[in-house]
């Protein structure tokens, strides 16, 4: 290996280790070589056997170097330019992803037309083959047919597919409705601190499900003698939890009402088409629905699932952050009103043209201009709330907004334990974000962004706040490790890019 391959190797190493928060000397116990030979391989000091470099990497859980295209994908970044013109948002990862798993309760056909070719889409993709689901995109527009076998092939499930998504528990209610006894691995996802299963358990429960939780797996046994007599109330207003109630009750005969159901974007999107699969559901868009099941499902079906209303604030931010007029194209408006009127509040300029449906036939979507603007921080905390209220997703859209603001804005994610803390990777751009505790960050404004070289954090969210900042950072910056955003965007690079930005992505080696 030539000496510049060694070091290039090395400070990949050494980024990795870093990321995950060790020392020299931890990686060295691990590896049980010294620490004197990680610093000497970290400087490219050190030659390296492949065998090394595969247990390094097993050690940190991260692939250093891979041959052909697999490796880490990363981007380059080309700050400080102003952007214009108009651009599409596009459908919903969280609604795709849940129309996928409700296709399992479908014999017929499935077709989902435009579906976001995004990373955790092919993730359930690999899950739904392996199990023997036959799937097709059908053209360049992301139409995707989905075709079920007469017995799904469970044993020879994906795992480790499986396990890189959260998506993986909403199995849960469509398979409850076709197997008696079945299991699925542990959920993966973004690091956002510990998410509770325990609202999916505490609705399935009632519907007869048993799930006992043991090595990495979820053991699950359906008793179809319960009786369910009285409404489910769900402990949390859980988006998942609400989707795999439904899915469970879509196939039970007869009523079921769920209580303190999430009436939030991506379960409306589910009723709509659980309704085009002959489901009776009434209270869509509320916190109460009431599940018509029918206990057989063939139909050949065709659904349209409605624009992303997470993609259409990271666009609003995009424009922001980069003081520039952008037209965001299809907005699903009443998802983004409160963000909106948060931002009009710090001195947002904006237009917002007529209301028209979305494929779906339901949802309203707007075009939206964005113009430059002064803006400050507003006078009272930004904070999110179960819909209708400031989408979870979207606080952290804020943060970097608040950093081209005006004052100091403090920011409350009481729900997630750990994504406010990534925000603070803004700050090697330049921003001034405080950690007041794992739950609030104080964010001073504005920001004179200055490009650098950042790993993403594993979250997706943050890790776009990140992008965006480097877009509007003079120089050249590289977000290293992007896979986490492909998680949930389809081609935002070179969206963007089309808009005037100046990304480019490129591998490892
Ligand atoms: C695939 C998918 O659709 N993912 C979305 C879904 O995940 P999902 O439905 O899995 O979200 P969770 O149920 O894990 O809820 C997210 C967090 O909010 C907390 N919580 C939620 C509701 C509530 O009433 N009280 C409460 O404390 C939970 O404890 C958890 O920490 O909803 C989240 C919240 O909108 C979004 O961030 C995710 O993008
Ligand atoms: C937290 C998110 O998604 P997931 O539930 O897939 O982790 C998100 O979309 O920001």
């Amino acid at each position: 290996m030539s000496e510049e391959y060694l070091r290039r190797i090395g400070g990949l190493i050494r980024d990795s280790r870093k990321h995950r928060g060790w020392t020299q000397a931890q990686l060295a116990e691990v590896l049980g070589t010294s620490q004197s030979a990680i610093n000497r391989i970290e400087h490219g000091q050190q030659n390296l056997s492949l065998e090394m470099l595969a247990r390094i990497g097993d050690a940190l859980n991260s692939e250093i170097v891979s041959l052909g295209t697999s490796g880490p994908m990363h981007l380059r970044v080309v700050g400080g330019r102003e952007l214009s013109g108009s651009i599409d948002v596009k459908t919903s990862k969280n609604a795709g992803i849940a129309l996928l798993c409700a296709s399992l309760l479908n014999k017929g056909r499935t077709t989902l037309r435009k579906v976001a070719r995004i990373e955790e889409v092919n993730r359930i993709l690999e899950v739904l083959n392996s199990i023997g689901v036959r799937t097709r995109w059908l053209n360049a527009s992301n139409d995707l047919e989905i075709v079920p076998p007469a017995r799904l092939d469970l044993d020879n499930m994906d795992v480790e597919a499986a396990r890189r998504t959260r998506t993986i528990l909403n199995f849960l209610g469509p398979l409850m409705n076709l197997e008696d006894r079945f299991k699925i691995p542990y959920a993966g996802g973004c690091d956002l601190g510990t998410r509770t299963v325990e609202p999916h358990m505490v609705a399935l429960r009632k519907l007869g499900l048993e799930v006992k939780a043991t090595g990495g797996f979820y053991h699950a046994e359906v008793d179809r003698s319960v009786k369910v007599t009285r409404p489910i109330v769900l402990t949390e207003r859980s988006d998942m939890a609400t989707e795999n109630a439904l899915m469970a009750a879509a196939r039970r005969e007869g009523t079921t009402v769920i209580r303190n159901a999430s009436p939030n974007y991506m379960v409306q999107d589910l009723c709509f088409f659980l309704t085009k699969l002959g489901v009776g559901i009434e209270g869509i868009g509320t916190t109460t629905l009431t599940v018509h099941g029918v206990p057989d499902i063939d139909v050949d079906v065709d659904y349209a699932p409605s624009e992303d209303p997470i993609e259409a604030m990271s666009l609003i931010a995009a424009a922001i952050v980069t003081g520039s007029q952008i037209t965001i194209r299809r907005a699903p408006i009443e998802f983004l009103e409160i963000e909106l009127a948060v931002l009009e509040e710090m001195g947002l300029d904006y237009e917002r043209g007529e209301e028209y449906l979305a494929a779906n036939g339901h949802t309203r979507l707007v075009d939206l201009t964005i113009r430059p603007s002064q803006l400050r921080a507003p006078i009272d905390k930004i904070h999110p709330m179960p819909f209708p209220g400031l989408n979870i997703d979207n606080l952290p859209f804020f943060a970097v907004i608040a950093a081209t603001a005006h004052g100091t804005t403090l920011i409350h994610d009481w729900v997630y334990e750990n994504r406010a803390i990534h925000l603070v990777e803004l700050n090697k751009l330049g921003a001034r974000v405080r950690l007041a505790d794992p739950h609030r960050i104080y964010v001073e404004g504005p920001t004179r962004w200055s490009g650098t070289e950042v790993i993403c954090p594993p979250a997706l969210r943050p890790a776009v706040c990140i992008l965006l900042a480097m877009l509007a950072a003079k120089g050249t910056s590289v977000l290293r490790n992007v896979y986490v955003i492909n998680r949930g965007y389809e081609d935002l690079a070179e969206r963007l890019n089309l808009l005037g930005a100046k990304i480019e992505t490129f591998r490892d080696i």
